[in-house]
């Protein structure tokens, strides 16, 4: 959410980001409201000045005069009574609105209304030329014993996987590999709890607009998160940290879970688009400096570069347009590896940049040394998700045996430098 002095100050930027990224927040209603909100406190602020100047009087005043004094203290009283609670439902309903209001877009962001304005702006690789007729991931899990989706539907209902022999293994040797990545890169290692609480989806910004993404457990006592972006931005709520103290830099390995409702009929088959998945994630909470916040962003993105380089999988870098990446980004790029069987690529990283957004829902507040409080900004990106990675590794390392080869610089953690068929 935007700071409200910032939207009275500059409306015209504030409308041109919601035309940007084609949001349908009423501005003037906003304004409007805070406006009434300004003048109800004011005339709230002068009767109570009257009340307590009235009761200082009635306390000095002649007998005689004292009790038309506290009866004209009873008489204030009834206006505050009456007042107040009108403050309260005006402040609330102006606070739903601040909610939807969207950070401004950095001024290199392609504009338009979805993901058909992204921008490629780099590629790195060139997709395999096979010489033999390649197989896509399902296939070659079948053909090597690799994993079980029917017993998995049967288990666990769509969307679900079950990984077997070498490729289970391999697994949690790139989870580990990736994490290992971000440790070498500085990050503090954590794992965070996926049962997250409501106002942590507030905070983070999955809600209110895609609570239909999110398992409510226990009838909403508690949720599963869909990324550990949504603890670690919760886990300095309400806490003023001393700027010496920042930045923060985290990695959390975490299982992530999503409903994928409206993605029905999309990637039902295989590993890409699944309920439950696990992600190494990235998350940044530094100063309330653009500079500072640009350079978390280069080197949150060149280190999954990194992690792509060495697994020597084909890329392209995407610069997502202002009606693509959400209410709270200042800046997106996303990450697409080379899927063969698709001929296409496939997202499988996402770096955002988000200002203050955040961490004015979640009160992510530092002291400068000069005493002064200030709103962080916080920023997030994928360092690894698996299962997803892990069709592009099968289908673009694949042998015309069906066996699979290990990326050099994940070999130390699998052990071997194939994956081979379960027995
Ligand atoms: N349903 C899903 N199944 C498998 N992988 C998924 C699914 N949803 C997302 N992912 C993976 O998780 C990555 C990050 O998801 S994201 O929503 O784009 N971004 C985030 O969650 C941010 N916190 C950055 O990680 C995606 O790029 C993709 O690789």
């Amino acid at each position: 959410m935007l700071d409200i002095k910032f939207i009275r100050e500059n409306p015209e930027a504030v409308r041109q980001a919601i035309e940007k990224k084609g949001l349908t927040l009423e501005l003037d209603k906003l304004l409007e409201l805070d406006q009434e909100v300004q003048t109800l406190k004011r005339t709230i602020e002068k009767i109570q000045a009257e009340r307590n100047a009235n009761a200082k009087a009635a306390a000095r005043a002649k007998p005689e005069e004292r009790a038309a004094m506290i009866e004209r203290g009873k008489e204030i009283g009834r206006q505050l009574a009456e007042l107040e609670p009108q403050l309260r439902t005006l402040e609330a309903q102006l606070k739903q609105l601040l909610y939807l209001t969207p950070t401004l877009p950095w001024e290199g962001a392609p504009v338009g209304p979805d993901d058909s304005f992204n921008v490629e702006t780099r590629v790195h690789g060139n997709p395999r030329t096979f010489l033999f007729e390649p197989l896509d991931h399902v296939a070659l899990m079948e053909k090597n014993g690799w994993g079980d989706f029917e017993r998995a539907a049967k288990v666990s209902g769509s969307r679900s996987y079950i990984l077997k022999g070498d490729l289970m293994v391999y697994e949690q040797a790139l989870l580990r590999f990736a994490l290992d990545r971000m440790i070498q890169a500085g990050f503090t290692p954590m794992s965070v709890p996926s049962l997250t609480k409501e106002e942590a989806l507030y905070a983070h910004g999955q809600f209110p607009a895609a609570r239909d993404q999110v398992y409510a457990v226990d009838g909403g006592e508690v949720y599963l998160a869909g990324t550990a972006e949504v603890l670690l931005n919760y886990l300095h709520a309400g806490e003023i940290l001393a700027e010496t103290e920042l930045p923060k830099t985290y990695c959390a390995l975490s299982p992530c879970f999503r409903s994928e409702a409206g993605s029905a009929g999309r990637d039902v088959r295989g590993l890409m688009r699944v309920h439950q998945f696990n992600k190494v994630e990235q998350y940044v909470l530094c100063k309330a400096d653009l500079d500072e916040s640009n350079r978390w962003f280069e080197t949150m993105l060149s280190i999954s570069e990194g992690i792509l380089q060495a697994l020597e999988l084909p890329y392209r870098v995407i610069e997502v347009s202002t009606g693509d990446m959400g209410l709270g980004k200042y800046r997106q790029v996303d990450l697409e590896t080379w899927v063969p069987s698709e001929n296409r690529y496939r997202e499988t990283h996402s770096c955002s940049a988000l200002l203050d957004w955040q961490a004015r829902r979640a009160g992510l507040r530092y002291r400068d040394e000069r005493g002064k409080i200030h709103y962080a900004y916080t920023l997030n990106n994928t360092a690894l998700a698996t299962p997803r990675i892990l069709v592009m590794l099968l289908e673009n390392h694949q042998n015309e045996d069906g066996t699979v080869n290990v990326p050099r610089a994940v070999q130390p953690y699998f052990g071997k430098e194939k994956l081979e068929p379960s027995a």
